[in-house]
């Protein structure tokens, strides 16, 4: 029968190794990933007890603090039937998230400021109210900034000062109160920014593009030896950020593009040979998609950008919905805007155009679609009825308050990443992994891409509901 053994007390990612027999897992192959902490180059630094102690709505008992030796593993589906692979491969461990019995940081002297960058995504407001309450309510800071419109704002407009009053109803307004922008990112003046107004704690709620910029502002601030913690709070609605379960807002962006899908639906089912098309954001990834489709049981087909498809000949998107319409007179596809992509014809100035951030700008995969499906009918059945009614709802799934989840789950991030902070935690991001918070270095969100495995069971339940093709040619 298969072991497991336990770590040495005090120590998680143990030393000890483990002769390890055939089924036999041993905590010598826990790798955990360290985050950074101010002491890493401050010297001397100071040590507080936490001020939850003296909160009069906490009552801390033992278990209340989190322990440094706390961690949360990555993976947690194991296999203890057989031999595992020899070498074994690490098992990723990090620091669980949440309050610590010490901090680094006397509340008074905290000057925290909090940037929102990059696309909206539900929450943005909940997260930024969460950390002012939080900052406020929970340690006793009081001075707490808003920098408005992303990350240039932080060298080109003056921040603005926050407090629980005046963020009391965010959580109920879509968007992001402090504005947020694409591009703008300049290391130097951002860093110089910082420590000119003497910020000593730095919020960044943004995606991936945040993420990396984030990497940059933590290594020079680090290099210049600050005594500023800086966090990342992983947003985006395309849910493409890695290791963590998902993102914030995504749950509520599914939600909003089930409307738009019943409204294509009903579309279709009311036309003769009626093709209902969706078409849903997702850049480089189809997630929500996917969770569109899955939890709408009206889709008929679903194409992401992790899928090539074709339109023509045996096994191709035409076939399948000629079936489909002589079967049941209507059909609904979903397609994410980053599916499809090669096969749309670009010019030479199309294959350059960026963003302000650099991302590569995309073509309209619904509207190319809608003309295909139309060139494909009147080629191949002439003067027959037939109709494409093509929906975009494009920012309608996104510029919304957060639903009652994604709230939830806003309040435990940001508190999450006040703990972290105040403990001297820095170059970190908070975000669930198997539903535990937990403390991922920066770098390692910033690098990490959570795409649609189409090899995987959830791939496999779509084209159970969908019956779609899987567009491998034969
Ligand atoms: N590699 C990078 N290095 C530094 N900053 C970056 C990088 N990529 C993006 N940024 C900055 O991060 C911000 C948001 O990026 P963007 O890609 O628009 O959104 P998101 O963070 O939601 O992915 C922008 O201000 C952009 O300039
Ligand atoms: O028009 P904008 O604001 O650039 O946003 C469009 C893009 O934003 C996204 O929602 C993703 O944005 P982020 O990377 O900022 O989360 C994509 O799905 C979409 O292509
Ligand atoms: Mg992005």
């Amino acid at each position: 029968m298969a072991t497991v053994t336990q770590p040495e007390a005090g120590n998680t990612a143990a030393e000890s190794n483990g002769d390890k027999s055939p089924g036999q897992f041993s905590f010598s192959t826990v790798k955990l990933q360290e985050i950074s902490h101010l002491s890493d180059y401050i010297p001397n630094l100071q040590s507080l007890p936490n001020p939850l102690e003296q909160n009069p709505f906490f009552h801390p008992s033992d278990e209340f603090y989190v322990k440094s030796g706390d961690v949360i593993f990555r993976q947690i589906v194991y296999d203890l039937s057989g031999t595992l692979p020899s070498p074994s491969p690490d098992h990723l461990a990090y620091h669980r998230a949440g309050p610590r019995r010490e901090v680094v940081f006397d509340p008074k002297t905290v000057r925290a400021a909090i940037v929102t960058c990059g696309g909206l995504c539900p929450g943005l407001n909940t997260v930024i109210r969460e950390l002012v309450v939080g900052l406020w309510e929970l340690y006793g800071v009081r001075q707490i900034f808003g920098v408005t419109a992303g990350y240039r704002g932080f060298y080109s407009r003056e921040p603005v000062e926050l407090n629980p009053k005046l963020v009391h109803s965010w959580h109920k307004r879509g968007g992001t109160a402090l504005e947020t922008s694409r591009g703008g990112f300049d290391l130097e003046k951002i860093v110089d920014s910082i420590q000119n107004r003497g910020f000593n704690q730095v919020y960044i709620i943004g995606g991936d593009g945040t993420m990396r910029g984030a990497v940059k502002i933590f290594n020079e601030i680090r290099r210049r030896k600050l005594n500023i913690a800086v966090t990342g709070i992983p947003k985006t609605v395309d849910n493409d950020i890695g290791i963590i379960d998902k993102s914030f807002g995504f749950q509520t962006a599914v939600e909003m593009a089930q409307q738009a899908i019943s409204a294509a639906h009903v579309e279709a089912e009311s036309a003769v040979n009626g093709i209902g098309l969706v078409k849903l954001m997702g850049r480089s990834t189809g997630h929500i998609a996917l969770h569109a489709t899955l939890s709408s049981r009206d889709v008929d087909c679903c194409l992401i950008p992790e899928m090539e498809f074709y339109l023509e000949g045996k096994g191709g998107l035409f076939e399948f919905l000629e079936h489909r319409l002589k079967e049941n007179g209507h059909a609904v596809l979903v397609v994410a805007e980053g599916s499809g992509q090669s096969m749309i014809p670009r010019t030479d100035a199309q294959k350059q155009e960026r963003d302000e951030s650099g991302n590569l700008v995309l073509l309209n995969v619904g509207g190319w679609l809608k003309s295909e499906l139309n060139r494909w009918w009147t080629r191949d059945h002439p003067g027959e009825l037939f109709t494409v009614k093509y929906i975009d709802p494009t920012y309608m799934i996104r510029a919304v308050p957060a639903n009652a989840t994604d709230n939830s789950y806003c309040t435990l991030l940001a508190h999450s990443a006040i703990h972290g902070v105040m403990a001297g935690y820095t170059g970190f991001v908070s975000g669930p992994i198997n539903g535990n918070y937990a403390y991922i270095p920066l770098e390692e969100v910033a690098q990490a891409r959570n795409v649609v495995n189409t090899k995987d069971h959830k791939w496999a339940w779509i084209r159970s509901v969908t019956n779609q093709p899987d567009f491998e040619r034969s």
